[in-house]
């Protein structure tokens, strides 16, 4: 394909994820996958190429641009090797017409900008949210150990106990180590939010938002598989995920439980009020990933901000019922907004007298509320909320 070729079917491209994100249908990366599969012409290196302008123009645009074209143009503003090709030339943009406008820039719609520098997120804080992620990776102790697992690429230790950091685009998922269980792929803020539970052997763990296992997985591994550890989710597909997962990484003490939407704890009645820890990995407006999925603040509005922030207040008294007396519970988002953070948290504890903040015991972030926040700018980290209860 010709530059301009790319330049051009990325704005088509971009018509389609705009449309989605406006639907709330198929994410950006659903679409790019399609749109591959359905077109083989494309080359790797132009499917590497069309990518990158597609992502790049949306980290580009604060709010939902009005099209593709728009949103390229906002780019071509900070990028001159994009304006030659508006040619015309086959297969290529039209010629840039005469005051046409560029979309929008800034870090995210308006309103939710101000969500953000209300909780001190403004500047480079924002700026950096829209920055490319590294590519972290656990070591998985119940088959590695960091200090003398040897990789096909460099990797430099992270301040998680057991994370290295790699180039992004790393290929890791090709690599032996990878298949036979020895690392995973995740994020140092989402490692340090496992480290904040301290699971330890022969306890009883509970992940009450476990998903597709990311934080089981290295729950199982700091408990040495010793102990139960419970990973529930009311989305039957994500957790189906698990399973394999956990038989690749050797991970033998964990125990799925799919729940019903409010009646949580009906399903896991037989543990109540009995685990020593309780995490919440709580669903959230994932303000702090849009460094890997920039879209996501095209998706957000105040009424789905509302529904979340409910189920986030909800699980928090779940977690409650969960937990013995004594025992932890560690809440977690991967938002920075303080509606999901330190804002629920202290309404969660007001609510709960008889529970009391414990700083997380986390080699990174800086204190929020009660808890502890880490963001992409000051920790390199994706952006977190991370606070506990005993
Ligand atoms: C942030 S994600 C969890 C990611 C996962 N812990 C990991 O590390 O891969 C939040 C999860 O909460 C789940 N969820 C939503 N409502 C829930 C509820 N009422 N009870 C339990 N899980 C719920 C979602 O299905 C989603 O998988």
């Amino acid at each position: 394909m010709t530059p301009s070729a790319r330049v051009q079917t990325a704005i088509e491209l971009l018509d389609a994820i705009i449309a989605a994100a406006r639907a709330k249908a198929a994410p950006a990366d659903r679409i790019l996958a399609d749109w591959f599969r359905n077109n083989r012409f494309a080359g790797s290196k132009d499917r590497r190429a069309i990518r990158e302008l597609v992502f790049a123009a949306i980290r580009a645009c604060g709010p939902v641009p009005e099209t593709g074209r728009a949103a390229m143009l906002r780019l071509a503003e900070t990028d001159d090797s994009l304006v030659p090709l508006f040619d015309g030339s086959n297969y290529g943009p039209a010629p840039l017409g005469e005051g046409e406008h560029a979309a929008e820039g800034g870090v995210a719609p308006a309103w939710l900008a101000q969500r953000l520098a209300a909780a001190d997120i403004a500047g480079p804080e924002a700026e950096a949210l829209l920055e490319r992620a590294p590519l972290d990776l656990r070591v998985n102790t119940l088959k590695a150990e960091r200090a003398t697992l040897a990789l096909p690429a460099e990797a430099v230790p992270t301040d998680a106990p057991h994370g290295l950091r790699l180039e992004p685009g790393t290929p890791v998922e090709q690599w032996a180590e990878f298949r036979e269980g020895k690392i995973e792929v995740q994020d140092t803020g989402s490692q340090l939010a496992c480290l904040a539970v301290g699971a330890q052997p022969g306890e009883t763990v509970i992940d009450l938002c476990a998903g597709g296992g990311g934080k089981t997985l290295a729950l199982a591994a700091a408990m040495d598989n010793l102990g139960r550890l419970i990973a529930s989710d009311t989305d039957r597909g994500r957790l189906s995920r698990l399973a394999p997962r956990a038989e690749r990484a050797a991970a033998s003490n964990v125990t799925t439980v799919l729940l019903d939407p409010r009646r949580e704890l009906e399903a896991l009645a037989a543990v109540a009020g009995q685990a020593d820890a309780v995490l919440i990995d709580a669903p959230c407006s994932g303000t702090g990933t849009w460094r890997r999925n920039p879209e996501a603040r095209w998706r957000l509005d105040g009424k789905e901000l509302e529904r979340l922030t409910a189920i986030q207040a909800h699980l928090l008294d779940v977690a409650a019922k969960l937990v013995k007396p004594g025992g932890r519970i560690v809440y977690v988002t991967c938002s920075l907004l303080d509606e999901e953070g330190a804002d629920q948290f202290d309404a969660f504890l007001a609510r709960h007298p008889n529970l009391a903040a414990q700083a997380p015991d986390i080699p990174l972030g800086r204190p929020r509320g009660k808890g502890t926040r880490l963001t992409p700018f000051h920790d390199g980290t994706d952006g977190f909320f991370i606070a506990c209860a005993e």
